[in-house]
């Protein structure tokens, strides 16, 4: 059957026939179309109330208004208010306001794409906003903006943790009229806001100023819309699909043109016909949440068909930020328990950007985010964030919101355990749907149309894949891409995973694809303050990702928590001989020490570091060792930079007989030998680091994990040099695993991590020990993630 946002109601046959619509912010919920003798008594339209009585000095006066509204609200959940106190002149100007800014340009009203704001604020245009996944999106665009206190008439004071958690506005520039007129419209309506926050008060019993100082700075924002006409014979369009809305509630005005309509409790559309003057007032699901079902979010949408331009300008009212949403007590009895958990506003409604994988994915079965919010969350982050951070190489919003309504169409229970999971992929990795140029001018628009064999995997586990991240040149360089560190833009992401690191370090994704074949992973993922594993070889699948050696290129993974790289380790498959414990215990573990042959350039900042992790292992009741690895393993740096060049002279020969000149004098010098290392050399070299292998292995079986650094010091400052990868190749060429855990600070506050490795195939074990370790480290290390 051809998906039908229009009219579901008809060819109904003998089966039941549903209404979908969006609920909590999540689209899957459904009410059955019930006619004839199985329909319910309910509403055929909405009730008009009079608010003037709500003004009146004498309490028996307000009352009666209150009532009136308490009973719409638990029979509909939608009416209209009339003599509410808004003049009809305001709200006139405030509409030609709103069609003279949609008459801009469109490339004009670009500039204030929501896109370009933390919060969202701005423009949306047309098929922005999806709210019904199987339509192509809703024709309307639209511009958001939330009441700022400055226009107040009760002007708030704001604490300053409460000003830190105000959402930011996005106005057009140069356009002061505008702006002026959204100021006039907004003082009165929070005045409105707060009469009618009243007269709920009153009609659910309570005292009617029980809600006021929950309303002092609300969070209520300005919604104008434009509907352009649609074709009723397009199918797959609509203005709004099905919803309902997410705030307290809504008082929105419309013009004469109509096309709203309300569902009723037999999941019949009822026309919300425009009234001159009035607005049309609706529960929203917080208010629901608050009474514990009594009132209604009732479901709405909008069709444009009447060949008309449609505006309209809906004003969602909420709680201060701060506040909390909870069940009335009045309303939990013996029989109903209290449906909802307390909750604050800001808790529901900002900082998703900042959720690890984990909590996003948790939301996602709870019902209580959708992937398409949580993309368009991670795109504003990105958007807010991209000029000082630079850490994508491709990068797509319309595609990646495309895929998040393809995700969220999903039906629940055919999900993967990766839906929605949000996840960067380095520039070197093939991406069927996006170019894939290895920071090679040599490969400039170069788009493979098939997926790396990891990214195939974590896609079909129903992982969001955003974009691409920067990198090195062919991961193979220490010449930095454009990406800065999050934490200082002066500064050296670290490379070459530069973007994926710097990416999940400033929150613009919550994981990431590395890879490793010095310190590509562990290094950057020191940096930028964040989790980095680097599996076991080739545990991960190289297929699909450019090659620069064979033997050492390990695909790597970063998040902001260990439990995100488990997840990530499920969906891939990593597991041990022996399941890891959950809850490793650090106290009764022993640890080693490795200082490593290559401690003399260990800089100030990791060797405080490393004592400070001891130390700090100690104090939680650990054993730590400080041990050398044996003598005979000191040439492993050496070992390392011998047989990668073996295999450098291999990997990029096709780009130096393509395009010499265009490729890095490192990489030409690998494939002409301009070390003039011998093959013998070479072999030896390899074998040897084959032999140190079960050695190595063998030690680390002792301990719990060791520890180790991840870097020389600190992220330097400058970008073209990311960094050296002294203390990573080492571990690079064992094989084994290695995770980088942060918590640690450099002299200028930059965070520092440290390693720890176990024997190769236990990557899941060390993941537990770091769980624990990271515990303790992030706790009492010194630096704390502030982007
Ligand atoms: O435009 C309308 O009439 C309704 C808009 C709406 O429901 C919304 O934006 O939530
Ligand atoms: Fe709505």
């Amino acid at each position: 059957m051809a998906p039908s946002a229009i009219s579901p109601e008809e060819d109904l046959g003998t089966e039941p026939q549903y209404v979908e619509f969006s609920h909590d912010g999540a689209w899957g919920h459904k009410r059955e179309i019930l006619k004839g003798a199985r329909a319910k008594p309910t509403f055929e339209e909405l009730p008009v109330i009079d608010m003037s009585g709500s003004f009146s000095d004498d309490f028996e006066t307000r009352l009666r208004v209150a009532q009136d509204i308490a009973r719409a609200c638990g029979q509909v959940g939608f009416f209209y208010v009339v003599n509410h106190g808004i003049p009809q002149e305001l709200m006139d100007d405030t509409m030609d306001a709103a069609r003279l800014y949609f008459e801009k340009p469109l490339d004009e009203k670009m500039r204030d794409h929501i896109y370009k704001s933390k919060d969202l604020r701005g423009y949306e245009p047309v098929h922005g906003a999806n709210v019904d996944p199987r339509t192509k999106g809703d024709r309307k665009e639209s511009f958001l903006h939330n009441y700022e206190p400055s226009c107040d008439p009760v002007p708030p004071v704001l604490t300053e943790a409460q000003r830190a958690l105000s959402h930011q506005n996005l106005w057009p520039e140069g356009d002061s009229r505008f702006k002026d007129a959204c100021f006039r419209y907004d003082s009165r309506m929070v005045v409105l806001m707060r009469k009618m926050i009243q007269m709920f008060a009153l009609g659910l019993g309570l005292d009617e100023h029980h809600f006021d100082d929950k309303v002092t700075h609300p969070l209520a924002s300005c919604k104008m819309i434009h509907y352009p006409p649609q074709d009723p014979s397009v199918r797959d369009e609509t203005g709004i699909g099905a919803h309902t809305d997410f705030v307290c509630f809504t008082m929105l005005l419309q013009d004469d043109v109509g096309g709203l309509e309300v569902l009723n409790a037999n999941a019949h559309w009822v026309p919300a016909k425009p009234v001159k003057g009035a607005f049309v007032v609706n529960v929203g699901d917080f208010l629901m949440r608050l009474t514990n079902n009594k009132f209604l979010s009732t479901v709405h949408r909008v069709t444009n068909t009447s060949g008309k331009e449609r505006y309209s300008m809906p004003w969602f009212c909420s709680f201060n930020l701060d506040a909390t949403v909870e069940v009335l007590p009045s309303y939990v009895t013996a029989e109903q328990m209290a449906a909802y958990e307390p909750i604050t506003v800001a808790e529901v409604t900002m900082d998703t950007y900042k959720l690890t994988a984990s909590e996003a994915l948790a939301r996602f079965k709870d019902g209580s985010l959708t992937v398409q919010e949580y993309a368009a969350a991670l795109l504003a982050r990105i958007a807010a964030r991209d000029a000082d951070v630079q850490a994508w190489a491709f990068l797509d919003p319309a595609h990646v919101l495309a895929e998040a309504a393809r995700l969220d169409a999903i039906p629940a229970d055919a999900r993967g355990p990766l839906h929605g999971v949000a996840v960067a992929a380095k520039d070197i990795f093939f991406t069927k749907d996006m170019p894939t140029q290895f920071n090679s001018p040599i490969y400039a628009g170069f788009a493979p149309q098939l997926d790396a064999s990891c990214i195939a995997v974590l896609r079909d586990a129903g992982a969001l894949i955003l974009g691409k991240t920067t990198t090195a040149e062919f991961a193979a360089t220490n010449v930095g891409p454009k990406t800065k560190n999050p934490h200082d833009p002066l500064r050296t992401p670290g490379g070459s995973s530069s973007g994926s690191a710097a990416a999940v370090g400033d929150f613009q994704a919550p994981v990431a694809l590395a890879t490793q074949t010095g310190g590509s992973t562990i290094r950057p993922g020191s940096f930028n303050g964040i989790y980095a594993l680097k599996p076991t070889w080739n545990l991960i699948s190289r297929e699909g990702v450019k090659i620069y050696s064979v033997l050492f290129d390990t695909v790597g993974l970063y998040a902001r928590s260990v439990d995100d790289l488990s997840l990530l380790a499920d969906a891939l498959n990593i597991h041990d001989d022996e399941p890891a414990t959950d809850e490793f215990s650090v106290r009764g573990a022993r640890f080693a020490v490795v200082k490593t042959m290559v401690w003399p350039k260990a800089g100030p900042g990791t060797v405080s570091a490393l004592a400070a992790g001891v130390e700090l292992l100690r104090k939680h009741g650990a054993f730590v060792d400080e041990i050398e690895l044996p003598p005979e393993l000191d040439e492993l740096p050496l070992w390392h930079r011998t047989w990668l060049a073996a295999e450098g002279r291999t990997s990029f020969l096709p780009e130096h007989r393509m395009a010499r000149d265009q490729l890095n004098d490192f990489l030409v010098g690998h494939v002409e030998n301009s070390l003039g290392l011998t093959r013998a050399a070479q072999v030896k070299a390899i074998d040897s680091i084959a032999a140190a292998r079960p050695v190595v292995d063998a030690i680390a079986s002792r301990y719990a994990a060791l520890l180790t650094p991840s870097v020389v010091d600190e992220a330097p400052v400058g970008t073209a040099f990311t960094g050296a990868a002294v203390f990573n190749c080492i571990w690079t060429a064992l094989h084994t695993p290695v995770v980088n855990v942060p918590g640690f600070a450099g002299a200028n506050g930059m965070p520092i991590g440290l390693s720890l490795v176990g024997p190769r195939y236990r990557d899941r074990h060390v993941l537990s020990v770091a769980k624990a370790v990271g515990k303790i480290f992030e706790a009492d290390g010194g630096w704390t993630r502030a982007v």
